[in-house]
């Protein structure tokens, strides 16, 4: 088997010594090949030469904006569009394997590994030996002739008001830890718009629903974790399934606090409440603004947008896990 190892030597967790722990073990299980990530966008690159190239596997070390990047390398090829690969597209390409090496790790967590890399090492290693592979879903983001693939969540509003807010703090050299998201996340909601809703959701069979002020767009769950703790809104999303969707259409401190303490519950059901809008298992969403909104994807800011249709591509990648 021939793995192609990328690691982000900047991701928030990833240091030379778990570095050379992985290189070890795994080169002990395949014919490895190590790259690190040198700039933005460079592990799409890698991803996708490694695509073109033959490799069985691409591994990542490093966090969620290195592992979306991977993914969006591994299905767009890089001599053009991708080609019709059948039933099951997963088939068509290397299987993707990662260690967590960020700050959240939400993939990785989602997948059911251990937020350690080591452990989480010792655990694929097993999955390569047992030939043990899950084949999963992506989301994928379409707007104003652009496109990216997601691995667990997207969304328009407060939430990616509060990405957009923590990046400018790391930009400032700090780390993205789960007080800071906590904090900024308290601190910008005096500053969000919580009286003019600017967003309609639609879809083919959604019944159209306006008024909303913020909605997550869900590929899995949890959505996020604060800590050890899961955070799940959208509690029935899976990789095996279409997207699911949680919409606010009031952002007071009653709602929210409602919203808040209910997803952060290990419950199954769903949150419940007149002002929120919900959806599950959908093909397609979209998600349109009278003004431009804050719109993030994968925990990554991808600035502000009036219109994002978002799609489900079923059984997109195969994951040694
Ligand atoms: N050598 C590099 N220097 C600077 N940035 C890099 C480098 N390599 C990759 N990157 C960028 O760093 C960004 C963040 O990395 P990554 O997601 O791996 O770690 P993280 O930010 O610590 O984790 P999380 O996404 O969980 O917060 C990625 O979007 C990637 O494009």
């Amino acid at each position: 088997m021939r793995a192609m190892l990328l690691v982000n030597p900047k991701a928030t967790t990833t240091n030379a010594r778990t570095r050379d722990v992985l290189i070890r073990a795994l080169g002990a299980a395949v014919e490895l090949s190590v790259e690190e990530t040198r700039y933005r966008g460079h592990a799409a690159s890698l991803a996708s030469t490694a695509r073109a190239k033959g490799f069985d596997v691409v591994a990542v070390l490093g966090g969620d904006g290195t592992i979306n990047e991977t993914v969006n390398g591994l299905l767009n090829p890089v001599d053009g569009p991708d080609l019709p690969l059948g039933d099951d597209p997963s088939t068509g390409r290397p299987g993707l394997l990662v260690i967590p090496g960020g700050s959240a790790n939400v993939f990785a967590r989602a997948l059911g590994l251990p937020n350690d890399p080591v452990e989480s090492t010792g655990q694929v290693l097993e999955a390569i030996r047992e030939g043990r592979r899950r084949t999963v879903g992506l989301g994928q983001a379409l707007w104003e002739g652009q496109s990216r693939y997601f691995t667990f969540c997207s969304g328009m509003g407060y939430d990616a008001e509060v990405v957009r807010a923590v990046e400018g703090l790391r930009g400032t050299g700090r780390k993205a830890t789960p007080t800071r998201y906590v904090n900024t996340a308290l601190r910008h909601y005096l500053a969000t718009d919580k009286r003019h809703p600017p967003m309609t959701v639609t879809g083919p069979g959604i019944p159209p629903a306006g008024g909303v002020f913020m909605a997550i767009v869900s590929n899995t769950s949890p959505w996020t974790y604060v800590g050890a703790h899961p955070v799940r809104p959208t509690p029935w999303a899976s990789f095996e399934t279409g997207l699911d969707l949680l919409g606010l259409r009031r952002m007071g401190p009653i709602t929210l606090s409602g919203v808040i303490s209910h997803i952060l519950t290990e419950s199954d059901a769903l949150p419940s409440g007149r002002h929120l809008v919900q959806l599950h298992d959908e093909a397609e969403i979209t998600l349109t603004a009278d003004r431009p909104v804050a719109f993030q994807l994968d925990g990554d800011y991808l600035g502000e947008r009036e219109t994002v249709t978002f799609r489900s591509t079923p059984n997109a990648l195969q994951v040694l896990v």
